[in-house]
């Protein structure tokens, strides 16, 4: 990544992490491990970001995820994916796109916090209301398990570091579920430019992903998964 990338955000200067006052300014970066800080902040930027850039970026996310990635998967090949949140980046055409390329899509179906189970999306027209404000298919629940038959598996993200670490939405549902993936499964998180980073907190559990798709960048593999 170019030092002059616009949106840049690096892990934080010794000398960014609270001042005198402490860290308390809304102007002062979170501390380094601090993981709720930097979702915080994070989510907030996609929170205030104009419609009209995120529908650009999710133009450009979906033609990557057409000519780059889409391409590459055989017909039949399921896919494990999400239904993005208004100001998840993406979009649920990068979903219909899937099934237009042949492939079986699953969506999470979430309840207490644990491995995720699935259900086949079949279209954004069927999807209903869930927890969490999430939108999930009505269909067939599958099991957890279910995550082993994905060649790809796309993670959400409110932001990725240059190692492949992942900041989720706090649930830890993710992390749980990840492991039960094929070993040779392609693990991608969709982000906006200024959200992949050269160093997020990381604890244990925290399971790394391979590959970063973002709208300016394309697709970032990352080195060492
Ligand atoms: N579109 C989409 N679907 C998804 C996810 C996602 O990130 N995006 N998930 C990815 O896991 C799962 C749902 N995970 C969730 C995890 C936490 C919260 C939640 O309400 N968190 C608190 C903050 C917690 C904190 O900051 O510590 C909140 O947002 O107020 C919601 C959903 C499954 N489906
Ligand atoms: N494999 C696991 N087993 C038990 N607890 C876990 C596991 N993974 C995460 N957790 C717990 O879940 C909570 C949230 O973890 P973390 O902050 O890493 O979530 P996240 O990666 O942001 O969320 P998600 O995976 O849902 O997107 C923490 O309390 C963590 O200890």
């Amino acid at each position: 990544m170019s030092s002059k990338d616009p949106g840049r955000e690096t892990r934080p200067a010794r000398s960014d992490r609270g001042g005198e006052d402490g860290g308390a300014s809304p102007h002062t970066l979170p501390a380094a491990g601090d993981k709720h800080g930097w979702r915080v902040r994070f989510r907030a930027r996609r929170a205030a970001a104009a419609q009209e850039d995120l529908r650009a970026e999710s133009e450009s996310l979906a033609a990557t995820w057409r000519t780059e990635i889409l391409t590459t998967l055989p017909r039949g090949a399921t896919v494990c994916a999400y239904v993005p949140t208004e100001t998840e980046p993406g979009g649920v055409r990068m979903l219909d796109d899937a099934l237009a390329a042949g492939l079986r899509v699953l969506v999470p179906v979430t309840g207490a916090p644990g491995p995720l189970s699935w259900a086949q999306y079949t279209g954004s027209g069927s999807l209903r209301p869930a927890r969490y404000g999430l939108l999930e298919p009505p269909g067939p629940v599958l099991a957890p398990s279910a995550i082993a038959g994905a060649t790809l598996i796309l993670v959400p993200a409110v932001a990725v570091d240059l190692r492949g670490v992942r900041l989720g939405r706090g649930g830890g549902y993710y992390d749980r579920t990840l492991p039960l993936a094929a070993p040779g499964a392609a693990m991608v998180c969709v982000v906006g430019d200024g959200e992949l980073v050269d160093e997020l907190p990381e604890d244990p559990h925290d399971v790394r992903v391979g590959t970063v798709l973002t709208p300016r960048r394309g697709v970032v593999r990352i080195d060492r998964h």
